[in-house]
């Protein structure tokens, strides 16, 4: 019988033992108090704290339990796989981009290949209608999520400056920030001082020293591609291991197509496929943790007598209100050597441009990342987003190590028009693909005006010469808001669905408005206060 601490021991095979082999033998095959559907940020800190708390714990998720030594290559192409693959329909005027850059399938979800920039949300995130009189308030504050902030960055060891300038927390971060930064960072930094905008090296979710039995980052740079030596935190390596540790067990490669209510009306378990074979699992309370696409796409394929709109839609909400980041990518030629591949990703950033400011039009605001990027994404960027073909994209790929990349992480406001829903195409699961509709307001459209001016700005004054500008988004969040009134949202404050009383809907798609940075950190908060709502409510 192993012990807790054997789950927390790391670069050796402790995955092995729980890829599931065997259905039919499955340790809470005639019940569990709690499944949850998706092993992701939300899904792998609900599996750990409700695991530690004594509950019975099954975790059911779509893709493979990777093992970072094995699965994980220092290859581009190869790591698409850690990315939700399968086909998804998009449209509207900015139609979205799927597959790598939206969402993670596997044990650990997203934070498998995300970046690990880590950041609180600012305390006027949760009140943009009351402060701005734009978007919608949240049915919580900061004041409600920072004591899980601050559990969450030491659970994990976030390091970050001493200082931090922007929002209500200021800082220190737990472990040290990261030295020295990648060249990119540096000009960036270099950039922003000669014009007085203040810069940090960024938080990150990445360590700057031993932790956990897992080692400093040694800058090998493939962030993105699932980092093979465990210096980058992700749940698949850290609440997952240690979940299984306090009895939650662990179903990967097992697809939940539906989740089923008794005849009250209250959910009893979902059923799943494996192998091409459906099973049932019972359980007396349902936490979807799925995602911003998926977890709408379950609900609304999850149809019954009592519910023929789908699960927890009596407001037709769910789907509505999906929401993503600005992620354009603006990029300069050096005289100088930058070699954007070098290093963590993200090694600097700036929320300078993050409140509202009315005298630059628009209404919130943005944090900028100098933003390191691999070869292959930048020649696939360059030729579908941006156009550039033939002999000028040879010539960009050519000098690539030349160039130094900002990306502006925008907040684009609520919209209805902006959803997922079901499409009449069907997966091979039998399930509706999913179809997302996306296009960005007026607000957001001068906001990327003024982020890609400023960004070309901050390069100038670096010394480069402004090249050219990749349009992009990222970060799913909406489609499940919160909110306190059961017409115009479809969970509550604890992400407890309005209608049905043992179904959570726990992830990104809680998210009533998008912030303008990087989301994990407050998906993550959020799990763990709803968390700790239902140990509170046992
Ligand atoms: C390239 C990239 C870089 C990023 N960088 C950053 C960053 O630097 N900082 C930051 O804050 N955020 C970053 N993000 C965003 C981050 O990954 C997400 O915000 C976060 O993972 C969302 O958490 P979640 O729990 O909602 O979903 P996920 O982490 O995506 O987890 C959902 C899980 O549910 C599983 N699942 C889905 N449907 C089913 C089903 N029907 N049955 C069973 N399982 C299912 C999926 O396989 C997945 O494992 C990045 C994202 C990408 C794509």
């Amino acid at each position: 019988m192993k012990n807790n601490n054997d789950y927390v021991t790391h670069n050796h095979d402790h995955y092995k033992d729980h890829r599931q082999r065997d259905l039919a033998n499955r340790k809470y095959k005639d019940g569990a108090d709690i499944c949850i559907v998706g092993a992701g940020a939300a899904g792998g800190v609900l599996a750990y704290e409700l695991s530690k708390a004594g509950f019975s714990v099954v975790v059911i998720e779509a893709g493979p339990f990777w093992n970072p030594q094995t699965d994980f290559a220092s290859d581009e192409l190869a790591a698409q796989s850690l990315a939700w693959q399968d086909t998804r329909l998009s449209t509207g005027k900015d139609a979205l981009t799927f597959g790598h850059n939206n969402s993670g399938r596997g044990v650990g979800g997203g934070t498998v290949h995300f970046t690990g920039v880590f950041l609180r949300f600012h305390e006027s995130d949760f009140k943009t209608k009351t402060i701005d009189g734009v978007g919608e308030d949240w049915p919580i504050e900061y004041q409600d999520l920072a004591p899980y902030y601050d559990k969450i960055e030491r659970d994990i060891a976030v390091s970050g400056p001493k200082e931090f300038p922007w929002g209500s927390f200021h800082g220190p971060y737990p472990y040290p920030e990261r030295n020295p930064i990648s060249a990119n960072s540096q000009v960036f930094r270099k950039g922003c001082d000669r014009l007085g905008i203040k810069s940090v090296v960024a938080p990150l979710a990445i360590l700057s020293a031993p932790f956990d039995g897992r080692p400093p980052c040694i800058s090998r740079g493939f962030c993105n591609q699932g980092c093979m030596p465990n210096s980058k935190f992700s749940t698949l390596i850290h609440h997952i291991p240690k979940a299984i540790g306090y009895g939650a067990e662990v179903l990967s490669d097992c697809m939940v197509t539906r989740i089923e209510l008794d005849d009250q009306g209250k959910a009893k378990g979902v059923t799943f496929n494996h192998d091409g074979k459906e099973h049932f699992q019972k359980a007396k309370l349902v936490i979807v943790s799925a995602f911003a696409v998926e977890t709408p796409r379950l609900l609304l394929n999850s149809t019954c007598s009592k519910f023929p709109q789908g699960l927890a839609n009596s407001s037709g909400l769910v789907g509505r209100y999906l929401l993503t980041h600005t992620g354009h990518d603006i990029y300069a030629k050096f005289d100088d050597e930058v070699r954007l591949y070098k290093g963590t990703p993200v090694m600097a950033l700036s929320q300078d441009f993050y409140e509202t400011d009315r005298s630059r039009g628009f209404a919130r605001g943005y944090t900028m990342n100098a933003h390191g990027g691999r070869p292959v994404s930048l020649a696939k960027n360059l030729a579908v987003s941006a156009g550039i073909w033939g002999s000028d994209l040879y010539e960009i790929m050519r000098d690539y190590n030349f160039y130094a990349r900002i990306t502006i992480v925008g907040e684009v406001l609520p919209d209805y028009n902006n959803f997922v829903t079901l499409s009449e195409e069907k997966d091979e699961y039998g399930i509706p693909r999913a179809l997302a509709s996306f296009s960005y307001g007026d607000n957001d459209n001068k906001m990327i005006a003024h982020g890609v001016a400023k960004a070309n700005e901050i390069l100038e004054a670096a010394d480069g010469k402004a090249a050219f500008v990749i349009p992009d988004s990222a970060h799913l969040m909406g489609g499940c808001r919160m909110g306190r009134d059961p017409a115009a949202s479809v969970v509550d404050e604890f992400c407890r669905s309005h209608d049905i009383s043992n179904l959570y809907i726990c992830d990104a798609s809680a998210f009533v408005t998008s912030g303008g940075g990087n989301p994990t950190e407050t998906v993550m908060a959020i799990a763990a206060r709803t968390a700790q709502h239902i140990i509170n409510s046992r």
